[in-house]
């Protein structure tokens, strides 16, 4: 569904150039969910916005659904962190904003996308809220929101940076299982920047690390656990702890002690 072959981005910064990503291969299967975790500034959100096509990359190439990405697409949607509402529209008509904007496609007609928003509200658990404004709700229930907006025009592609850190701890996991519970059931296929680790295990097919800048991919990990996987459920801590410690210790291999007779006494 998403293909990037060594895929390259420099900016033209102040003092000259920044070398953000770096040769990047990576094929993201149709439904598969993909998470990306590295260090801050390694290039995880610049990833997004060339998947997205809101950037062009200076090196490589980037493909959705077997097409050579040029601009934004309709079937691809973006969620970031905050959830961006418009605080004088009601919930369901936030949710319909995109179909306002630019369109739905030409088989659904405005009442069928309402009937979707209405659909797509209670699969969040949100049903009863439809016209009340943004102010009113929690900041989780706004995020559903904003999470009901980015797949109102079905899309192929969900591109999400960090969507849940702005959220306390208990809302996270309900999201994430929240957002486990949707994939499954519209089979869309989802990449998700994180800077927590168990989240990029909990949520993950397989887990995408990136090394400091320039990003590059430093390992793919695999991701075994049957799902739906929770963090509120003691039978998966553990493995999702196993598999977190291996992927702390890619990120931090840069900082192991400097190799000296000391250091291995
Ligand atoms: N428009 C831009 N112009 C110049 N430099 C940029 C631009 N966008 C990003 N960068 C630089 O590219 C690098 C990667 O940035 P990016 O925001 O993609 O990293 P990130 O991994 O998402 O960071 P964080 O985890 O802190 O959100 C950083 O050094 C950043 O300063």
């Amino acid at each position: 569904m998403i293909r990037l072959d060594g895929v390259g981005q420099v900016f033209e910064g102040r003092g000259g150039q920044i070398q953000a990503l770096e040769g990047i291969d990576l094929h993201v299967q149709a439904n598969e969910f993909v998470t990306l975790i590295g260090r801050s500034g390694c290039g995880k959100s610049t990833l997004l916005r060339l998947i997205a096509g809101l950037l062009p990359p200076t090196a490589g190439g980037i493909e959705v659904a077997g097409e050579p990405v040029t601009g934004p697409r309709r079937d691809v949607s973006f969620m970031f962190q905050r959830p961006a509402l418009l605080p004088w529209r009601s919930v369901v008509s936030n949710v319909m904003l995109p179909v306002e904007i630019s369109g739905g496609d030409s088989e659904r007609s405005k009442a069928q996308y309402r009937d979707r928003a209405h659909e797509l509200l209670e699969l969040v658990g949100l049903n009863g809220f439809e016209r009340r404004l943004p102010h009113e709700l929690s900041g989780g229930m706004q995020q559903r929101v904003s999470l009901c907006r980015s797949l109102i025009r079905s899309p192929k592609v969900m591109l999400m940076d960090e969507p849940f850190s702005a959220l306390d701890a208990l809302t996270r996991t309900e999201m994430s299982a929240e957002l486990q519970r949707v994939q499954m059931e519209l089979a869309t296929t989802i990449v998700f920047v994180t800077h927590s680790i168990e989240e990029a295990v909990v949520l993950a097919d397989r887990v995408v690390v990136l090394t400091p800048r320039p990003g590059r991919v430093r390992e793919i990990v695999e991701i075994e656990i049957p799902r739906p996987r929770s963090l509120g459920q003691n039978a998966h801590l553990t493995e999702v702890a196993q598999v977190s410690g291996r992927l702390h210790g890619l990120l931090s291999e840069r900082e192991r002690p400097v190799d000296t007779p000391e250091a291995r006494r």
